[in-house]
C-alpha cells in the first residue's frame, strides 16, 4: 500500500517503514561521519530504544563505537490492515545496519516495567553479552503496572502548587490560545512519580546486579529535561518535573547499593526537541517551535543525535565530566542559557495567532514531527508501494 500520515491530534497513527528505515540510515551516517570517539562502551542495554532519545544512544553506541546492543521497546507490530509503530520499523531498520556491520543486536518488545520483560533481559544478556558496561535508561510511559501488585499508576501533566495559565499552539486546529492548567493534587503528585521517577530505572539495576551482569565500572544514565522559567510551570516544577527529581534519588542509591563494582550513575539533562513524548506536553510544541527559531539562527540548533553523540563523547566517557551541584550531567546548555533563553521569551511574549508562523519555525517542528513516524524524509518516494510486514529478527 502507498501510505499517507494520518494525523490525531499531536500523534500520527500510522507509520512509514521506508521513511523510518531512512530516517534512522541519515542518524547512522551522521554517527559514522563523526571519526574516532574514543573509549566508549561495548556491551550496551537500552530501555526505551525505539524512538527519540533511546534510538539515538543505541545509534551511537553501534555505530559509535562498534557496541553490541541489547534494546527494551513497547511497540505494535504490523497488521494486514494497520502499519507498526515508527518504533518497529525503527527497530527492523536498525537490525539490519547493525548485523550488516557485524554487531549483536536483539530488542525484546514488552512493558520493560515488568518482571518477565527484566527476566527475558538478563537471560539474553547472560547467554549473548557477558556482562554489560553502559545502561540507558530512556523510557517515556504515561502508565505504569507496579510490579508487585499489579496496580496501574498514571502520570499526570499538571503544575504543582497552584493554578497556571499560559500560551499554547494546538498542531491540529493551527490556533494559539490560552489554557488555564489546575493544579495536581497529592495523588497525582505520587502516581506521576511512580511512572515517570527513578523505582524502575533502580530495579532494572538492582536486577543485573543480583545477576551479576554490570561489568566493573559500568555506567549507567536516565534523561531528564530541566529546562528554565518558560517551561518550570508545566515541567520542572510540575508533576512531572516531581517525578525526574526522584532520578537524582535514585541515581545516588544506585551508587550507593554497588559501591563494590564502581558503578556510575548520573542524571543526563537534554534539550527539548520533538519527539513523540514530547508532542504529547501541552505547551512543548509552541516552545519547541520557538526555540528551533532562535537556535537555528544561532548556529546552535541540534537533534537527538546531535545531543547523545555530545552526551557520550563530552560527558558520560570524558576524562572528569562536569557536573551540575546536583550531580547531573547537562547537554542542554544552549538552549538554556540565559541569552537563548531572552530571544525566547521576547518571542513567547510577542507571539499571537496572526504572526506565530512569522516568528517561530513550526514548519521545522513540523517536518520533524512528521519525520517521527517516518514522513517528510528526504530521498524517499512517498507514492511508492510499502511493505508494511517488515519484521525484525
Ligand atoms: N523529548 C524531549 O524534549 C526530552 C528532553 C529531555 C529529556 N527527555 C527524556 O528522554 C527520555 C526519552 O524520551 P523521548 O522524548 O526520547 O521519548 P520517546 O517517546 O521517543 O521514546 C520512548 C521510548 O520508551 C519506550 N517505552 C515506552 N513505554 C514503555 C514500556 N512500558 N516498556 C518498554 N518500553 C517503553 C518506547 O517504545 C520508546 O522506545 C524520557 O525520560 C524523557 O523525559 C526528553
Amino acid at each position: 500500500m502507498v501510505i499517507k500520515p494520518k494525523i490525531r491530534g499531536f500523534i500520527c497513527t500510522n507509520a512509514h517503514p521506508e521513511g523510518c528505515a531512512a530516517s534512522v540510515a541519515q542518524q547512522i551516517e551522521y554517527v559514522s561521519s563523526q571519526g574516532d570517539l574514543g573509549s566508549g562502551p561495548k556491551n550496551v542495554l537500552v530501555i526505551g530504544s525505539s524512538t527519540g532519545y533511546g534510538l539515538a544512544s543505541r545509534i551511537v553506541s553501534a555505530f559509535g563505537y562498534g557496541a553490541n546492543t541489547l534494546g527494551v521497546c513497547f511497540e505494535k507490530a504490523p497488521s494486514e490492515r494497520k502499519t507498526a509503530t515508527a518504533g518497529w520499523y525503527n527497530t527492523a531498520a536498525f537490525h539490519k545496519e547493525a548485523k550488516e556491520k557485524g554487531l549483536f543486536a536483539q530488542t525484546i518488545n514488552g512493558d520493560a516495567f515488568s518482571k518477565e520483560i527484566k527476566a527475558q533481559a538478563i537471560e539474553t544478556i547472560k547467554r549473548e553479552m557477558g556482562q554489560v558496561d553502559l545502561v540507558i535508561y530512556s523510557l517515556a510511559s504515561p502508565r505504569r503496572t507496579d510490579p508487585e501488585t499489579g496496580e496501574v499508576y498514571k502520570s499526570t501533566l499538571k503544575p504543582v502548587g497552584q493554578a497556571y495559565t499560559t500560551k499554547t499552539y494546538d498542531t491540529d486546529k493551527d490556533r494559539i490560545h490560552d489554557i488555564s492548567l489546575e493544579p495536581a493534587n497529592e495523588d497525582e503528585i505520587a502516581q506521576t512519580i511512580k511512572v515517570m521517577g527513578g523505582e524502575d530505572w533502580e530495579l532494572w539495576l538492582d536486577a543485573l546486579a543480583e545477576a551479576d551482569l554490570l561489568a566493573y565500572g559500568c555506567k549507567t544514565t536516565a534523561y531528564t529535561y530541566i529546562g528554565k522559567e518558560l517551561t518550570w510551570p508545566i515541567y520542572g516544577q510540575a508533576t512531572i518535573g516531581k517525578a525526574k527529581e526522584d532520578l537524582d534519588r535514585a541515581a545516588a542509591a544506585i551508587v550507593s547499593k554497588n559501591q563494590e563494582k564502581h558503578i556510575e550513575a548520573y542524571v543526563s539533562s537534554l534539550k527539548a526537541l520533538v519527539t513523540q513524548a514530547s508532542s504529547a506536553i501541552p505547551v512543548m510544541p509552541l516552545y519547541i517551535s520557538l526555540i528551533y527559531k532562535v537556535m537555528k539562527e544561532e548556529g546552535t540548533h541540534e537533534g537527538c543525535i546531535e545531543q547523545i553523540k555530545g552526551l557520550f563523547t563530552e560527558r558520560l566517557f570524558a576524562q572528569s565530566p562536569a557536573l551540575d551541584e546536583q550531580g547531573r550531567l547537562r547537554m542542554d546548555g544552549k538552549e538554556t542559557n540565559e541569552a537563548t533563553q531572552a530571544k525566547i521569551k521576547a518571542l513567547w511574549d510577542q507571539v499571537t495567532q496572526e504572526n506565530f508562523h512569522e516568528l517561530s519555525d513550526y514548519a521545522g517542528y513540523h517536518h520533524e514531527f512528521l519525520k517521527l513516524f517516518g514522513f517528510d524524509v528526504e530521498g524517499v518516494d512517498y507514492e511508492k508501494e510499502q511493505n508494511t510486514l517488515a519484521d525484525w529478527d
